[in-house]
C-alpha cells in the first residue's frame, strides 16, 4: 500500500500523511504553499502541488528500468524520499530520509532522482513494500482524495472507439437492407450516380445523407468522383446482389434489430431519438419550445454527469495544450459540468469564467466548483445561447457544442460570438473534426452517427468550422489535438 493523503485541518501542521506498508509518516504541507501564487485558496495551493508531484512521480515511474527516487515529504532540516527499487517484475518501495533541506528542493522541480538524494539513509520502523509498477501508478486513489483535475495516465480513446462501434453495423446495415443503396448504384453500368441523384433515390435530407456516405467512405465502401458517388470494388464484389462473393444476406441477420431500426427511422425522419410523444424530450439540446431532457431535474443530471466522465480526461490536456495566460474571462458556452472551465481556472489563477447554460444543468457545474474550490472565480448563468446576450469576456469556449446542431444554428452560434468578441478575443472550438472531403476518419464518422442520432448535429470538418469563422472575421489557427480524437481550432477576432 502506497498511499498520500491532504486532509485539509485549516493549519499547514500535520496535514499531509504518506502511507508506505503499515508505516506512517505524517508532515506538514507549509512548504507546497509556498510554491504557489499567494492569492489562492491555501487548499487549492496544496493539492495543485502534490498533483503536479504524483504525476511527475508516475510519469518516472511508467517508463522507469532503474531505481529511482520519489521526493515524498518536506522537512526544515531534511526531507523524506522513496526509493523504487526494481525487483522482478514489480518494485520495492522503501521509506528514507535525506539532509537535503525542505527550503532547498521544490515539489515539481525535485519530484524525481535517479541518483540517491544527498546521505539518503533508510526511514528506521520503515519496512520495505513490494509494489508492482500499476500499483504505485494509482498510489492507492491518493490522486482522487485530492480533488485535483490532471490528465489521465493512459488514453482512454480506444474505450470510446469501441463503444461508438456499433454504429457502423446500424449504418452498413441500414445502407444494405433498408435503403437498397448499392442496388441503387448498380443501376448505373459503373455503379457511380451524382450525388444529388441517389440522394433523392434514398429520400435522404442533406444532413442523414452526409452522415451515410461520410460512414460508408471512411469504411471503403464508397468513393466519390467530382460530384459522383460509386461502390468501390470492395463493396462491388461483396454488396450487390447476385454476385458470386455477396454477403448482403449475412448483413441482413441485423436488419430487424432495434438498433438498425432505430436508425433507419432516424435516417428517414432527420429526427433525433427523444422528440416522440411519451419520450422525454432530446438530449444535450434545448431549444425554445423544443422537449429537452436539459430541463428535467433528474436526466439533466443523468446526461451532465455522464458528460463530465469525459471532460475530466479531456479538459486538463486542452487546458495543458491550448494556454490563455493573459485571458481574463472565459465565457464557457454550453458549459455543462463546468469542467473545461474549472481546468482553465485551475491553471489560471487570475481568470474568471462564466458558464452559461440551462439551470437543471447548472446544479452540477456548482457541485463541481465548489468540490474544485474555484466556485469564487465560476459565474454560472442560466440561459439560452440562442436567445439570451453574451456577457464581456475575451475568450469563449465552445466545446463539444456545435456538433449537437445543425448548419444554420452552427452558423448563428459562431456569428453571435464573433460578433460580442472585442478585437484580439479569440472563440474557441474544442470538438472531433471530419477530413475536409468527409471520407473519414471512420471513428469520427462513426461518431457523427451517434450525435446524429442523438441531436440535430453530426461531425463537421475543419474546412467547414474555418469557413464560418472567417466569414465573421476571425482568422482560424489549429486545430491542436487534445483528447480522445477532441482538437481545438482558435478563430481570433482581427
Ligand atoms: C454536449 S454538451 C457539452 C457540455 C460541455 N461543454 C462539454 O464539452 O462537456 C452540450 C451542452 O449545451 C447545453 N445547451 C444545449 N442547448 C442550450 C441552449 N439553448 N442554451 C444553453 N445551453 C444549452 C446543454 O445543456 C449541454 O450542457
Amino acid at each position: 500500500m502506497l498511499r498520500l493523503t491532504y486532509d485539509d485541518n485549516g493549519s499547514t501542521h500535520q496535514d499531509i500523511t504518506l502511507q508506505i506498508g503499515d508505516f506512517l509518516s505524517v508532515s506538514d504541507s507549509y512548504y507546497f504553499l509556498l510554491e504557489m501564487d499567494e492569492e489562492l485558496p491555501a487548499a487549492v495551493r496544496v493539492r495543485t502541488c502534490l498533483s503536479q508531484m504524483i504525476t511527475a512521480w508516475a510519469t518516472e515511474i511508467s517508463e522507469a528500468k532503474q531505481t529511482i527516487y520519489l521526493l515524498a515529504e518536506l522537512h526544515d532540516e531534511f526531507s523524506r524520499w522513496i526509493r523504487c527499487m526494481p525487483h522482478n517484475d514489480s518494485f520495492e518501495v522503501q521509506l528514507g530520509w535525506s539532509t537535503e533541506a525542505g527550503h532547498d528542493l521544490n515539489s515539481l522541480r525535485d519530484a524525481t532522482r535517479t541518483s540517491p538524494p544527498a546521505d539518503w539513509q533508510e526511514c528506521s520502523g520503515s519496512e520495505p513494500v513490494i509494489q508492482t509498477r500499476q500499483e504505485i501508478l494509482h498510489f492507492g486513489g491518493s490522486m482522487e482524495s485530492l480533488h485535483v483535475q490532471t490528465e489521465p495516465l493512459f488514453d482512454p480513446t480506444p474505450i470510446f472507439e469501441h463503444f461508438r462501434g456499433a454504429y457502423g453495423t446500424q449504418l452498413l446495415t441500414a445502407a444494405v437492407a433498408h435503403f437498397n443503396l448499392f442496388e441503387k448504384l448498380s443501376t448505373s453500368p459503373d455503379l457511380f450516380l451524382p450525388v444529388g441523384q441517389l440522394r433523392q433515390e434514398l429520400e435522404l435530407e442533406p444532413r442523414p445523407f452526409t452522415v451515410l456516405m461520410t460512414a460508408l467512405k471512411a469504411m471503403g465502401l464508397l468513393v466519390q468522383d467530382g460530384d459522383r458517388i460509386g461502390a468501390t470494388p470492395l463493396a462491388a464484389e461483396h454488396l450487390l446482389h447476385n454476385r458470386e462473393f455477396e454477403v448482403t444476406n449475412y448483413i441482413g441477420l441485423a436488419a430487424t434489430s432495434p438498433d438498425v431500426l432505430g436508425m433507419v427511422e432516424r435516417l428517414k425522419t432527420n429526427r433525433p431519438y427523444g422528440l416522440d410523444v411519451n419520450e422525454n424530450g432530446a438530449a444535450f439540446i434545448y431549444r425554445n419550445g423544443m422537449p429537452s431532457a436539459m430541463e428535467e431535474s433528474e436526466l439533466a443530471r443523468h446526461f451532465t454527469l455522464s458528460l463530465a466522465g469525459r471532460a475530466k480526461n479531456v479538459a486538463p490536456v486542452l487546458a495543458d495544450r491550448f494556454r490563455i495566460p493573459d485571458a481574463k474571462v472565459l465565457l464557457d458556452i454550453g458549459g455543462g459540468s463546468g469542467i473545461y472551465s474549472i481546468a482553465y481556472l485551475a491553471r489560471n489563477h487570475h481568470l474568471k469564467a462564466i458558464v452559461i447554460d440551462r439551470p437543471e444543468v447548472l446544479n452540477i457545474a456548482s457541485e463541481f466548483a465548489e468540490q474544485c474550490g474555484v466556485a469564487d472565480r465560476l459565474e454560472l448563468r442560466e440561459g439560452d445561447m440562442f436567445t439570451d446576450d453574451f456577457p464581456e469576456a475575451d475568450v469563449m469556449l465552445l466545446s463539444n457544442v456545435l456538433h449537437d446542431w445543425d448548419v444554420p444554428e452552427c452558423e448563428e452560434l459562431i456569428a453571435k460570438c464573433a460578433n460580442r468578441l472585442p478585437q484580439q478575443g479569440r472563440l474557441l472550438i474544442h470538438d472531433v473534426f471530419l477530413n475536409d472531403e468527409h471520407t473519414g476518419p471512420l471513428p469520427i464518422a462513426l461518431y457523427s452517427a451517434a450525435l446524429f442520432s442523438l441531436t440535430e448535429g453530426r461531425a463537421y470538418s475543419v474546412a467547414e468550422y474555418r469557413s464560418w469563422m472567417n466569414k465573421n472575421g476571425l482568422s482560424v489557427s489549429g486545430p491542436i489535438e487534445t483528447l480522445i480524437h477532441c482538437g481545438v481550432l482558435c478563430g481570433i477576432k482581427r
